[in-house]
């Protein structure tokens, strides 16, 4: 196996660990049927299929990313929406979702499937606003570099979904929901900007559930380095600075690893240029750390959003070592164009939706 195969079978195996059926099957093993299940988010189709095998027959709508939903059999009605900039669908996914809960009965009981992403892919607006300032909202947090809970405290305020709005329509009598969470600290309040989370007053009785975290994913990731006979290096959650910060700190600590494994997650913050090339987080980062290790022929660095996709592209993320480098690369970089350099390179993870989102992971191997 060569390193970069190693480096791929351990990312692998770390987002296997937190598929969004595997977690959902297990989370519900001992739960009762609800009366409706509705599921948001990336990973909204694997969870809700897990829930439709466990619960055949219950009323069930995904909202999610554009293909992500391909293939859901025909009795989920399902609603595809822009990501990361929410479009026209995503506001009747918002609605799609209120409407559900405000027409379910008194003694009724919901099961309610959070993954990150959701945040652009169901809204329901405040009175004053529209489509417009949405989009110029969300366009504006992307690009300012704040990191998700500073973007997600902006989202609440506009939202009538957000931060705990949707469960406060629910005249019903019991809750359950499961979130696969994608946000520092795992707090629900954070993931999707609270879709799923509590009102501060409520009569139903309720059960919330994290079932999947980045922690998951790298605990299995490390397994899965110590089955290929590797050292653990570090395995930590540290990728939640500004990407050129970051790029700097894990430069060093890559350039200094003895031989082994090093295994980080998070989700690191981008200033973007006005008008950005192609790429995301993830690209950039690897960009970043290619420059960082360059001419070390020992190291490889993969780095891949654990959704499959990394910002408005088709890649994960990238794969690089110690010869990816080129001076060409440092106009790419500059234009928040990574992807395009990684691209000609050969050096771009591509893996499609995996059905699951807990940020981003980050697996680096000296040889
Ligand atoms: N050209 C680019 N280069 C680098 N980063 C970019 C580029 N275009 C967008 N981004 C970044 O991509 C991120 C949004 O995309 P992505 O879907 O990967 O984020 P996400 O955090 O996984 O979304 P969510 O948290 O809603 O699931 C933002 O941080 C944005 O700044
Ligand atoms: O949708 C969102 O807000 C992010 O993915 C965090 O959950």
């Amino acid at each position: 196996m060569t390193p970069q195969d190693q480096a791929r079978a351990i990312w692998q195996a770390g987002v296997d660990a937190v598929g969004g059926y595997a977690a959902t099957e297990l989370a519900l093993r001992d739960s009762a049927r609800p009366d409706r299940i509705l599921a948001v988010g990336k990973a909204a189709a694997a969870m809700a299929r897990a829930a439709m095998d466990r619960f055949p027959g219950t009323p069930c709508l995904v909202v999610t990313k554009d293909g992500h939903g391909d293939g859901l059999p025909e009795d989920i009605e399902l609603i595809e929406a822009a990501h990361p900039v929410p479009d026209a669908r995503s506001l009747a996914g918002g609605r799609a979702l209120c409407q559900a809960i405000e027409t379910m009965s008194k003694d009724s009981s919901l099961l309610l499937l959070v993954s990150g992403g959701a945040s652009s892919l169901a809204e329901d607006l405040v009175d004053g606003h529209d489509l417009d300032d949405l989009t110029a909202l969300n366009t504006r947090l992307l690009a300012e570099g704040l990191d998700i809970t500073a973007m997600n405290a902006e989202r609440r305020k506009i939202s009538h979904v957000k931060g705990g709005n949707l469960l406060a329509g629910f005249k019903g009598a019991h809750v359950d929901v499961l979130a696969i969470s994608d946000v520092p600290g795992d707090d629900l309040m954070v993931i999707g900007s609270g879709i799923g989370a509590l009102p501060d007053h409520h009569d139903f009785q309720a059960q919330a559930r994290i079932i999947a975290s980045n922690a998951h994913a790298r605990a299995s990731a490390a397994n899965k380095a110590a089955e290929l006979g590797l050292d653990i290096v570090a395995n930590s959650e540290a990728l939640h600075q500004d990407l050129p910060t970051l790029a700097t700190q894990v430069g060093a600590q890559l350039r200094n690893m003895p031989r082994g494994v090093l295994i980080l997650g998070g989700e690191p913050t981008v200033v973007l240029p006005e008008n950005p090339g192609q790429g995301g987080r993830n690209q950039a980062l690897a960009l970043a750390l290619a420059k960082e290790i360059d001419g070390e022929a020992e190291l490889t660095v993969l780095v891949g959003g654990t959704d499959g996709t990394d910002g408005p592209t088709d890649a994960a993320g990238g794969i690089v070592d110690g010869t990816t480098w080129t001076i060409a690369a440092e106009s790419f970089l500059t234009a928040a164009d990574s992807g395009s350099f990684l691209a000609q390179k050969n050096a771009l993870l591509m893996t499609g939706p995996t059905g699951t989102n807990v940020m981003d992971l980050l697996v680096a191997i000296r040889t």
